[in-house]
């Protein structure tokens, strides 16, 4: 019997599937994330651990003063192939995956000279990283890590016996454990969940370039998709469903990647309305100047441009007043003490926006209560990428809504001209009901929403709805009539018949925006011109379920 047989049945004498601790006697690091790797050797040294590296992971440990033993000193062979064979071999994964109780597996151990590697501690190239860099293909093709997901998946099935780490936050509760007298079974099945969630996110990220590099039109026949816990949640969209958050890999600049300075914890609804909200003024250029939307149940409830931040929310504010109250607040430029100070005037769950001044932060101080987000940024509206829904026994996915337009996309199809104001007020309503449930209506005034219809059944049940909303606003502010009248309008989809028109026309809107494509268009366009309305077709339809 060898010395290596001798360690893999000490192994096996202290095997315990309960509660009982693992000792760590001969671990395997290989790591291209060297952050607290000295820290992490010197500590197992100091636990008596054998270190086996591969090269790079090996001159590191020496460099920090670790003793450390080479792989290739261990197999018998060189790394070859520009590091795409080196920890493929038998005396590695037989060390990893021999079961220590099974007398055949021992036994193998003992006839081939294999010793039990008792922890893994693995990060993989970066091949996520070398993406998001635009690297070439062949720069991300030798950036796809192989003996690294075989040791980790190798280690994770056999927890057992083996503990795996890929996470630079398991090193402390890892060496906490060893410095117990060894890893629980607990801690182990624990790591092998974290691990088997970390290579099928890595082989997520290689598919989903694979599906972009090969194109086509048609879907990839296997897709996958992959998560790292942002937050877990208190309850999901009512009290009794259980939620968490999941952050992608691309993670897309918002409601995911932001710093919340103050607050409660988000719950699952802020953070969808906070998403709904924080695209919605994404899609404002920078050219537009500042914009506000406030949204409820993820449909905006008022939206404006103004001068300055202040004059943007105060103007989507008097929108509709009272739905805003609970509201979720986003805006597209740095929050200023100003319009902190109009926004604390109600109560408001959540505000977002890409900064917030110091005078700003201070304001929000005072409601100890409103969640207060910095994204650093704004999400690219024009960014490709997929959105992912779930519906019983599968997944819908398609391209995000990046759809635009400007000015020179739009035909005027009645012989009633739009005014130059009226064009800018429709680009405006056109981009706010992008972001608006179907049936979505939207009337605009002066680059101010004023009366909204959202996710109606029907078109005309939109149409009305808004305008009632403006009437209740006109009551509530004193206003002579409701803003309605003299306002433009944006409708998501076509208008399937000529009431629809007929409907607006009778709340005083005077110019339309709309995709067209009804087999009914000459009616309605004859009704608009009849009516005195101006209308543009957009050729472009924004249904949001
Ligand atoms: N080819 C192999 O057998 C292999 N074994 C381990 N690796 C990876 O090599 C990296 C560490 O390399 P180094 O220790 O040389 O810095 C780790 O990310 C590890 O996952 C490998 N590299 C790629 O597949």
């Amino acid at each position: 019997m060898t010395a290596s047989s001798d360690a893999a049945l000490a192994g096996a004498a202290t095997v315990d599937p309960g509660a009982s601790r693992l000792p760590v006697r001969r671990a395997l690091i290989s790591v291209s994330d060297k952050t607290g790797l000295a820290e992490l050797g010197r500590a197992l040294t100091d636990q008596g651990v054998q270190i086996l590296s591969t090269g790079g992971t090996a001159q590191a440990l020496r460099a920090a003063g670790v003793a450390v033993t080479e792989v290739a000193d261990v197999t018998g062979y060189p790394e070859m192939m520009d590091g795409r064979v080196r920890t493929l071999h038998p005396a590695v994964h037989g060390g990893l995956l021999a079961l220590r109780d099974n007398p055949g597996h021992v036994a193998d151990m003992q006839a081939y000279g294999i010793e039990g590697i008792d922890l893994l501690v693995s990060n993989l190239y970066p091949f996520e990283a070398v993406l998001e860099k635009g690297a070439s293909i062949d720069d991300c093709i030798e950036n796809i890590d192989i003996g690294g997901p075989a040791m980790t998946r190798a280690a994770a099935k056999n927890h057992a016996h083996v503990a795996v780490v890929v996470d630079l936050e398991d090193y402390a509760p890892l060496l906490a454990q060893i410095a117990e007298g060894g890893t629980t079974a607990a801690f182990r099945r624990q790591l092998a969940q974290i691990a088997f969630a970390r290579t099928a996110a890595y082989d997520t990220a290689v598919s989903t370039w694979l599906a972009g590099v090969t194109g086509g039109d048609q879907p990839p026949r296997r897709r996958a998709f992959a998560g790292t816990l942002a937050q877990p949640l208190r309850y999901g969209e009512n009290p009794h469903q259980t939620a968490a958050f999941y952050r992608s890999a691309h993670a897309r600049t918002g409601v995911a990647t932001a710093r919340q300075w103050q607050g409660k914890e988000l719950s699952y609804n802020n953070i969808n309305d906070t998403d709904a909200a924080y695209e919605l003024v994404a899609d404002f250029a920078a050219a537009d100047g500042p914009a506000c939307a406030i949204i409820k149940h993820a449909n905006p409830c008022g939206v404006a441009r103004g001068a300055t931040p202040a004059e943007a929310y105060a103007r989507a504010f008097d929108c509709d007043r009272t739905s805003a109250f609970g509201g979720i607040v986003a805006l597209n430029r740095p929050l200023d003490g100003p319009t902190a100070e109009e926004i604390v005037q109600i109560f408001t769950e959540v505000v977002i926006a890409p900064d917030a001044d110091e005078a700003a932060r201070a304001v929000f101080a005072r409601k100890p209560n409103l969640r207060l987000l910095t994204a650093g940024g704004l999400p690219d509206p024009t960014a490709a990428g997929d959105v992912l829904r779930q519906v019983a026994g599968g997944y819908l996915v398609q391209s995000r809504d990046a759809g635009r337009i400007s000015r020179d996309d739009l035909r005027i199809v009645t012989q009633v001209q739009p005014t130059a104001a009226q064009l800018d007020d429709l680009l405006f309503a056109w981009t706010v009901a992008k972001h608006v449930k179907s049936n979505a209506i939207v009337y605009a005034r002066d680059l101010a929403t004023v009366g909204i219809g959202a996710g109606q059944m029907s078109r005309i049940d939109s149409t009305r709805i808004g305008r009632r909303k403006a009437e209740d606003m006109a009551a509530a502010l004193g206003l002579d009539a409701p803003l309605t009248e003299g306002a433009v309008v944006a409708s998501d989809a076509f208008f399937p018949f000529a009431d629809g028109v007929e409907a607006l026309a009778e709340a005083g809107a005077v110019a339309v925006i709309q995709p067209g494509g009804s087999m009914r268009d000459a009616e309605v366009i004859a009704a608009a011109d009849r009516l005195g309305l101006a209308m543009v077709f957009t050729g472009q339809r924004h249904f949001r379920h």
